[in-house]
């Protein structure tokens, strides 16, 4: 987390504070001492500048397929402009195009104290999610609408994990219906979500070695391991529950989401298997329903006989309704922190509360659950959660951003006496749970 930049004039206009989000408080991009303000100075700025970049690298590409008149200079124009503004600490201002979650956005910002309407004063979470659907905002209005601008990046993502893929499909084709097997393809979905290109800003992590092997070198840095009371959830269930699981990266861990899903359908853990995907391009790797499809056919058409039989195998299971995509939600590329769900996506709160178990992935939905919120690391989940009790939930995160809860006393000092940045290199993980 190291700034080249000289950063003294822009502090001190804009109101840094040179510390840490103090506890109790919503993480913002105000605390220089903060992984908010370096995402905001430099990693959001970077993943700009590469969006930019690419519209003017594959311009004959994008004009063959939106047509010679697509306006990508001034796409490209409009990115760059956001990114300045993200780099002057502009406004969050309303959205004018006709998506149907721009009234909501709308509403939620102009609810939000005007002091905190910029992107560093605002809380980290609005922000950051408000720069990703404002990205989406430029498309929209352009004649490229519909194009998705990390599509390419995660694409990529799955072909360099098709040797991890291999593996992985190898060793899990004799699983039996067992705590230590469920417990191990948990394990391998969690650390799955290292692979995630918004930590990055874009750079591509080939994932190497034996994935089985490091979960068990990885197992001292499971910081918190609920493996056990979710598999005695699910076993001793009848068997005839959804569970509903909450996407996070494509590539890799998605690869991996739907084997610990497959697990789940195979040994009568769950009736169906229910995934939510992103509405709109999302913290660069996110899934959205295109994603799914394409990792499906990417696996059915390997030539390695077992890669491919097992893409077959996923889309039989999604034709026949065990795996399910669950109907777009904005509420997933909203700014709402999820204790808000209940009240203001009611629909969605109702269908996770039928739900056996909901399975949140990954280091943005964590940030969501806690509300990028500088809770104490010992306080538990049941608390940070503030209400928001659908049904049983676990979190699967790798850890990568400068919040945690659940921790057991002195633990979060220890590693903060090894490593300052232990928080953001996602080389921790938590998997949580919160009974109903
Ligand atoms: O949700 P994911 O894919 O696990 O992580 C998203 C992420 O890379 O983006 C945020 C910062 O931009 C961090 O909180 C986090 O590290």
């Amino acid at each position: 987390m190291t700034l080249t930049q000289d950063d003294s004039n822009f502090d001190v206009e804009n109101g840094i504070i040179d510390g840490e989000a103090p506890p109790h408080t919503q993480l913002a991009a105000k605390y220089k001492q903060s992984f908010a303000y370096y995402t905001f100075r430099v990693r959001l700025p970077s993943t700009l500048q590469t969006i930019a970049d690419s519209l003017a690298k594959d311009k004959d590409e994008l004009l063959a397929t939106y047509g010679a008149d697509a306006d990508i200079d001034q796409t490209a124009a409009a990115v760059l402009e956001l990114r300045s503004n993200i780099l002057k600490n502009g406004p969050l201002l309303p959205f004018n195009d006709k998506d149907s979650d721009a009234d909501e956005w709308n509403l939620f910002l102009e609810k939000l104290p005007k002091e905190n309407r910029t992107y560093f004063a605002a809380c980290w979470l609005y922000a950051e999610c408000y720069m990703y659907r404002k990205l989406w905002a430029i498309f929209i209005a352009s004649r490229l609408a519909g194009h998705d601008y990390f599509r390419k990046q995660k694409q990529t993502a799955a072909q360099l994990s098709f040797d991890a893929m291999l593996a992985v499909a190898k060793g899990t084709r004799n699983n039996e219906r067992i705590a230590s097997t469920f417990q191990k393809l948990m394990k391998l979905n969690l650390w799955g979500n290292r692979c995630d290109l918004s930590i990055t800003s874009g750079k591509q992590v080939k994932p190497t070695g034996d994935a089985f092997h490091q979960v068990d070198e990885l197992n001292p840095n499971l910081l918190v391991d609920a493996t056990g009371t979710i598999w005695e959830l699910l076993d001793k269930s009848d068997g005839n529950g959804i569970v509903e699981f909450v996407f996070d990266n494509a590539g890799y861990e998605l690869y991996t989401d739907l084997i610990l899903a497959e697990y789940i359908i195979d040994k009568g853990l769950a009736r169906k298997v229910r995934f939510n995907a992103k509405a709109i391009p999302w913290f660069i790797s996110d899934v959205r329903a295109e994603d799914y499809h394409w990792t499906i056919q990417f696996l059915i058409g390997q030539s390695d006989p077992m890669l491919s039989e097992l893409g077959k195998k996923f889309k039989r299971l999604t034709d026949e309704g065990k795996f399910e995509l669950a109907p777009l939600e904005h509420f997933w590329s909203g700014p709402y922190e999820f204790y808000r769900m209940a009240e203001v996506q009611p629909e969605l709160y109702k269908r996770l509360s039928q739900a056996q178990l909901v399975i949140l992935k990954g280091d943005l939905n964590y940030r969501k659950l806690l509300g990028d919120y500088s809770w104490h690391s010992t306080e538990s989940l049941e608390i940070c959660l503030r209400g928001f009790r659908p049904t049983n939930l676990c979190t699967l995160r790798t850890i990568k951003a400068d919040l945690v809860c659940g921790l057991p006393q002195g633990k979060s000092e220890e590693l903060f006496a090894k490593d300052k940045e232990w928080m953001l290199t996602g080389e921790y993980g938590t998997i949580e749970f919160a009974p109903k």
